[in-house]
């Protein structure tokens, strides 16, 4: 479990993480979602102690990370900046790093297996492509069995066989009962992976949910239905849960808390007929942009003033 309360990073001026209050649980995988230059980076080396927080505090399972007595085997991470020398290969690097820490030499073997490593554990890392650094990265968080595992980005780099492994090893992780915390900026992999969601712009908690309940208050399971009675068929699907909206005199209807299919169903039984009956789709990414709108820092342009104009 990773705990942060009212974590804070200023560097000079700069505000990078802002009041941070939020709790990763172990079982599931939660994904650290935010603009660039949100503040994960930093939220994710305060966790490991790479940064010390301003103010306020984070916390692996009720202890700061410099307190644990091993912290490779409480914590596993991978994060942007690699320290890997680039004239070591793969296996010396995992074996220098297992002997520092009290880990038995086996271990190295299974994490270069289970990375997929075993062809090139010889070779020189410096040598190595951005995937196969990234799953150099990932065996060395693995290294220490740890309880929790932490990932910024890491599926960067690697090809679609590896985005496939680095999903089923994250599901894997989780469903050992492990904390997975990761960051990414593929919201399309985050929706397929994770479980929970924590969202930061500018420093700030932006949400703290799930990605259905995130994906529904974006409008994510809203069917619009057109048809010539508008009026009866509102009376029809009346219910608890169901919110009808629609512009008076439109044939247009707005509806949630019923699947097409159902209002299809009602619409037939009362003899209404349908002229349009879709279901909104909303994505992961529709969503993230709807919520961190006002939060990114670096808005690209696409107008044509921006490219100047011709002397
Ligand atoms: N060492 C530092 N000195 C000064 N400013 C910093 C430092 N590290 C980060 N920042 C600033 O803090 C803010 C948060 O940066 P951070 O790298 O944590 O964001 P991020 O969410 O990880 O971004 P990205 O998605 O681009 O990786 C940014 O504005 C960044 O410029």
């Amino acid at each position: 479990m990773i705990e942060a309360q009212q974590l804070t990073k200023r560097y000079g001026e700069k505000t990078a993480v802002d009041g941070l209050d939020f709790t990763v649980r172990p079982g599931t995988v939660t994904g650290f979602l935010g603009p660039n230059g949100a503040g994960k980076s930093t939220t994710m080396r305060m966790i490991v102690g790479l940064d010390a927080p301003t103010s306020g505090s984070v916390t692996v399972n009720g202890r700061r990370y410099a307190q644990h007595r091993a912290p490779l085997q409480e914590v596993g991470a991978l994060l942007e900046a690699k320290s890997v020398h680039p004239g070591r290969s793969a296996h010396n690097h995992l074996k220098a790093l297992a002997l520092t820490h009290g880990i038995p030499g086996r271990r190295v073997d299974e994490v270069i297996e289970l990375a997929g490593l075993g062809s090139v554990a010889r070779k020189r890392a410096g040598a190595f492509s951005l995937g196969m650094g990234q799953r150099l990265g990932i065996a060395a968080a693995l290294l220490g069995d740890p309880q929790t595992v932490m990932l910024d980005e890491p599926v960067n780099g690697l090809d679609p066989e590896g985005v496939l492994w680095i999903r089923n090893l994250l599901t894997q992780l989780a469903s050992e009962g492990r904390t997975v915390f990761v960051s990414s900026h593929l919201m399309s992999e985050m929706a397929l992976v994770a479980d929970h969601l924590i969202v930061v712009g500018r420093g700030r908690l932006l949400a703290d949910t799930t990605v259905r309940d995130l994906i529904r208050e974006t409008g994510g399971d809203t069917v619009k239905v057109a048809t010539a009675d508008p009026a009866r068929l509102r009376d029809v699907l009346a219910g608890p849960d169901v919110v009808v909206t629609g512009r008076v005199g439109s044939e247009e209807l707005q509806v949630t808390g019923l699947t097409a299919r159902e209002i299809g169903l009602k619409a037939a039984e009362h003899g209404i007929a349908l002229f349009e009956l879709s279901a909104r789709t909303v994505s992961l990414e529709d969503a993230f942009m709807e919520l961190t709108r006002d939060a990114v820092e670096y808005h690209g342009t696409t107008g044509v003033e921006s490219l100047g104009r011709p002397a």
